[in-house]
């Protein structure tokens, strides 16, 4: 798939300049064109692969904002969106609209700028464009407290609906002690670009390769089509030991018994990795049974692949998720030093870190009642009904 990619926020920038490092390192290609839209200056300045022409500061004429972010106020970051819509739509122009299939717009749901103005991007693109609109958002973790659990429930919202489909990842699920809250980003934001990369990118072939059932950017397309909110799974294993060519090549000297042993291990390998994929921890946890569509991708030298491993992959993925809508394809890289395995969830609907956020947003929401009393005009601007419901951005 070829996507136009944009990071709206700071969390939002971080994330596609890891997507534009890991393609970069792997040689993939996902993202034909990628901006990074923010309210903060030195965030867009800290970014190392967008190019600097494709970097927007918006919100520079709000008192509010003034080129240092949105204060976790949502609706700042939506009302900033909206003003400077030209701004941004200008830069769109860059788009290569016809070797697209889609557009990624990423934020992270806990602040201002993201929360509130990537799903108002979202639907400008989806009114503007025939091509899908897709999500990439980022929970909050819990112990960030609960205005960005109250500002994440409300975009969550909004970005759905805005979007075709709402791919999350969960900060409370990666989140690993001992870390600094930036060392910590950085390496889930390595976790994301790995296997979206590797989920997306299946099907940009570059022409040297051959695969039996190679995955089509229109599988993919096609069980994105969902709607809701989506997660993903991810396994990789080392390769063979030894080359597989020199194992191909002993084979043939002798009577085949090897082709057949090596062909049962790539059959269990694949299988194994695909239900490893499923049952390690997934980008958002979630009920796999609940997914209305799922997609498997295998991608590697396609020495390692084995299509008995695949379809018997897809059956087993069919049992545990009671859905026959499974599509699985490989993604040949020859250079590939892993076999990785991403399985596309697509809208699940039992996801219990939602459930989760959802119950501290409404106890923020009483608490930012009570302490904004004496601020009528500031409450009024942030919570419309009093009935316990949060309403979207
Ligand atoms: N995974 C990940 N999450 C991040 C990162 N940076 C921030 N976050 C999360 O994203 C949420 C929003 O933070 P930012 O992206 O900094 O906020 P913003 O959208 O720029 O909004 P303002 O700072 O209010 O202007 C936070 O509450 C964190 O949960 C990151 O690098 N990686």
């Amino acid at each position: 798939m070829n996507l136009a990619v944009i990071g709206f926020g700071n969390a939002g920038g971080k994330v596609v300049d890891k997507l534009l490092a890991f393609e970069s390192n792997t040689g993939r290609s996902l993202c034909r064109f990628a901006l990074a839209v923010n309210s903060a200056e030195i965030d867009l300045a800290k970014l190392d692969y967008v190019p600097r022409d494709n970097r927007i500061l918006i919100g520079q004429t709000d008192q509010r904002v003034k080129g240092r972010g949105a204060g976790a106020d949502p609706e700042v970051g939506a009302t900033i969106a909206r003003q400077d819509h030209h701004e941004i739509e200008r830069a769109m122009d860059g788009v290569p609209i016809h070797d697209i299939d889609g557009f990624l717009v990423v934020a992270g749901l806990g602040g201002g700028t993201g929360s509130g103005g990537a799903p108002v991007l979202a639907e400008t693109l989806s009114d503007r464009y025939a091509e899908p609109v897709y999500g990439l958002g980022v929970l909050p973790s819990a112990d960030e407290g609960g205005r960005p659990a109250f500002n994440a429930a409300r975009s969550l919202t909004s970005f759905t609906e805005a979007t075709e489909n709402l791919v999350l990842f969960d900060n409370d699920t990666w989140r690993q002690h001992g870390d600094s809250v930036e060392m910590g980003y950085d390496r889930t934001n390595e976790e994301i670009a790995r296997r979206v990369v590797t989920l997306l990118a299946a099907g940009e072939l570059d022409g040297s390769q051959i695969s039996e059932a190679a995955m089509d950017s229109s599988d993919v397309k096609r069980t994105l089509a969902t709607g809701g909110v989506s997660s993903i799974a991810f396994a990789s294993s080392s390769l063979e030991s030894g080359t597989r060519e020199g194992k191909g090549l002993i084979s043939r000297f002798t009577n085949g018994h090897d082709e057949d042993r090596d062909e049962s291990d790539l059959t269990m390998k694949v299988h194994g990795l695909v239900r490893k994929a499923v049952k390690s921890r997934l980008t958002i946890p979630a009920e796999i049974d609940s997914a209305e569509r799922s997609l498997i991708v295998v991608s590697g030298p396609p020495s390692e692949f084995s299509q008995k491993g695949m379809r018997r992959a897809r059956e087993w993925l069919e049992r545990e998720t009671d859905s026959v809508e499974i599509l699985a394809g490989d993604d040949p890289r020859e250079r590939a030093d892993r076999l990785s395995v991403a399985v596309l969830l697509s809208n699940v609907t039992r996801v219990d870190r939602i459930d989760a956020l959802q119950d501290q947003a409404v106890d923020a929401k009483s608490n930012i009642q009570n302490q904004a009393d004496t601020r009528e005009d500031e409450i009024d601007d942030l919570i419309t009904d009093d009935s316990g419901e949060l309403d979207p951005i």
